[in-house]
């Protein structure tokens, strides 16, 4: 699936892609119309190399089933949630539902959460995260969760950052996988070791927040042009930690591989965008890790994971963004969560 960096031939596999693209060309666009939006093709991706990665993101998708029961495909934690934001752990926690988790739960202060609570009936929300025993409550959740995300919304507040630490080390204990985001990555940007070394954390990094953690965490300069490298190179310092920067291509390395998303999105830049792509990726992670080694081919599910939420998080704002142009939203990319997934991952 993605390439080793500096190595690697690309093979043409022209038939394959043929025979693909006429099998597509009946539901959709063709094969490589849509592989040439997903992928960065200037690197050594070959066509069946991508429509590969793809179709292991599909292969993690549980199936739908009357023999499951509620909670199996997926019971997601948002830790964020402050006075001053209560829209982003909304965002996120709403995502993971729409994406098809079971349940979401968010761990947020005391004065967000009703607020919280009154945008969906259909979130759990625990106003605990400015209390004193914030980490034990927490703790108690952990074992019936499948991730936890974290930082959307959650502010820099010392109080409530030295609880998140806690958390974070609750977590990494019982072996959660986590996404690591927004106000959670400027706690990494302080305290690197939190999650140095976890192969089960997911970082998504926006511009700003890749430099900051860039600079707190890498010795030497990076060559700020080269993306790819500077994400392995991130990844790397954070004992490979899979790192997702997030920008007008989306790159993604495990310090090992990298992959690039450049799926076509919108030219809105409205808040929240982020958040979405958290929430989902928490789902994605969980699916993922649970689908095995058989499902995923030996590639790395977190990889595969970041490589869906980016996909959908753009397809999402491309289909948002043809309806409602300059006036879109986030809420107008949450109602696209399921056309774009089906559209994405189901046809
Ligand atoms: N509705 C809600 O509740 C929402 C709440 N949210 C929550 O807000 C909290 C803070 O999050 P944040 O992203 O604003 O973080 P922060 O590091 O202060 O970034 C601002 C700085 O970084 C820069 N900058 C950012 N992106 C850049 C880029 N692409 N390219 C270049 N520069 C860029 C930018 O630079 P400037 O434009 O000001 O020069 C500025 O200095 C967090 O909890 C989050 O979850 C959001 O999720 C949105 C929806
Ligand atoms: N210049 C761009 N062109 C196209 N898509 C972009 C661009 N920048 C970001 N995106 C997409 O928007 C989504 C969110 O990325 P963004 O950088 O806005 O995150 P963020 O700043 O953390 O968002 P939030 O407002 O939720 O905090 C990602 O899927 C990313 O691919
Ligand atoms: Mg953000």
């Amino acid at each position: 699936m993605a390439t080793r960096a500096g190595a690697g031939t690309v093979v043409a596999g022209a038939a394959v892609v043929a025979l693909l693209s006429a099998a597509l060309a009946l539901y959709g666009p063709p094969l490589d119309a849509v592989l040439r939006r997903a992928f960065s093709l200037h690197k050594p991706h070959s066509i069946t190399d991508m429509e590969n990665t793809l179709q292991l993101v599909r292969n993690i998708i549980p199936p739908l089933t009357t023999k499951k029961h509620k909670g199996q495909d997926g019971r997601i934690g948002i830790v964020g949630g402050c006075q001053e934001y209560t829209g982003a752990p909304y965002f996120a926690a709403i995502s993971a539902l729409k994406v098809g988790a079971d349940l979401s739960h968010v761990f947020c202060t005391r004065e967000a959460a009703p607020v919280i609570k009154s945008y969906s009936p259909e979130l759990i929300v625990h106003p605990v995260l400015d209390s004193p025993s914030a980490v034990r409550d927490v703790e108690t959740w952990l074992p019936r969760l499948h991730a936890l995300v974290v930082g959307p919304g959650l502010g820099r507040d010392n109080v409530l950052l030295e609880n998140v630490k806690g958390i974070l080390e609750a977590s990494k204990a019982r072996d959660v996988p986590i996404i690591i985001d927004a106000d959670g990555l400027w706690l990494i940007a302080q305290h690197p070791a939190l999650i140095h070394g976890y192969r089960k954390a997911v970082l998504t990094p926006n511009h700003g927040e890749f430099t900051r953690l860039s600079d707190a965490v890498l010795r030497d300069l990076v060559d700020g042009s080269d993306h790819r490298e500077a994400v392995r190179r991130l990844s790397q310092a954070l004992g490979n930690v899979t790192v997702v920067r997030k920008g007008e291509r989306d790159v993604m390395s495990d310090g090992e591989h990298v992959l690039e998303c450049a799926h076509e999105g919108s030219s809105r830049r409205c808040g929240g965008q982020g958040d979405l792509l958290s929430g989902a990726l928490g789902v994605l992670v969980h699916w993922a890790l649970h689908a095995g080694p058989e499902k995923t081919n030996g590639s790395s599910p977190l990889l595969l994971a970041a490589l869906g939420a980016c996909s959908l998080t753009r397809q999402c704002g491309h289909q948002a963004f043809q309806k409602h142009g300059r006036s879109t939203t986030t809420t107008d990319m949450i109602a696209e969560v399921g056309p774009a997934f089906r559209r994405l991952f189901e046809t």
